[in-house]
């Protein structure tokens, strides 16, 4: 089978060119391309399918083999993969599992439209709203020293997070009035991350609600920079989110599946 490997911010994804419709591995091996030592190593599986009325449909699995729900950085991958086939050039317009997305690229960056997102709840000091993706926010001091995969596996499989099959976890430390430090637990993964795009879309809309950070808001993860911009409020509504940031082709092959 032929594959791409992508990263953005070093969130990676193994890609598959599935607009004949021909793809049908299952669960196991999926989980096994995504193996970094058995497979050829990703936080996540894409397939490009066409779709009627959008330039194409992105179909998004975990590293574990389940589907997963929306994951805005192998979004942003995916519209770099069709522009590199020719399939969209300046904008693209594409289906995802939680509905149409809109993208803009440039040589440098692909900036994503994310789904608006209705408010956020507040659990104590913690927080949690759905990007596309669920996620619980935290904000600490000192986020580099956090014990993001032990604090984000207990949260993660806490009995409040089972009726949705458990959540991501995000551990936020501001910078300043518009800069974030995101480290990010996730689910599927079951290990913290470079980057998580829905992850740190949810961090940078409690930060500009509850923490006095200004829009467009600027986050440093362990992988590189994003930034996220958007519309709205808690109360009305977020709108116009945009996850902006680079995605980057790393290499193409043949493995044996
Ligand atoms: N890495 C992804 C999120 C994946 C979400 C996934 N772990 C799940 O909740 O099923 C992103 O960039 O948004």
């Amino acid at each position: 089978m032929h594959f791409y490997k992508y990263q953005g911010t070093g969130n990676d994804f193994v890609v598959v060119d599935d607009r004949a419709k021909t793809f049908g591995l299952d669960q196991e091996a999926i989980a096994l391309l995504c193996h970094r030592r058995f497979g050829i190593g990703a936080d996540g599986f894409m397939l490009l399918q066409e779709a009627e009325g959008y330039d194409f449909r992105m179909v998004y699995y975990n590293s574990d083999g389940t589907e997963g729900t929306m994951c805005g950085n192998g979004g942003r991958c995916l519209v770099r993969f069709a522009a590199d086939l020719g399939i969209v050039t300046e904008k693209a317009h594409f289906i995802a599992v939680d509905g149409p997305h809109l993208a803009y690229i440039t040589p440098e960056t692909i900036s994503l439209q994310m789904m608006d997102v209705p408010g956020i709840e507040q659990h104590n000091d913690d927080y949690f709203t759905n990007t596309g993706s669920p996620h619980f926010v935290r904000f600490t001091n000192q986020v580099q020293f956090y014990d993001v995969k032990n604090t984000g596996a207990a949260i993660r499989y806490s009995e409040a997070y089972q009726p949705m099959n458990g959540t991501n976890a995000n551990f936020v430390e501001k910078l300043d009035d518009q800069t974030l430090f995101v480290r990010t637990y996730e689910r599927g993964v079951e290990d913290e991350t470079y980057s998580c795009g829905t992850g740190v879309t949810a961090a940078a809309l409690v930060a500009k609600t509850f923490k006095n950070v200004q829009t467009p808001i600027k986050i440093k993860t362990l992988g590189g920079e994003l930034a996220v911009n958007f519309d709205g409020d808690a109360i009305t509504g977020f709108t116009n989110i945009f996850l902006i940031g680079p995605a980057k082709q790393v290499f193409t092959g043949t493995i044996f599946a």
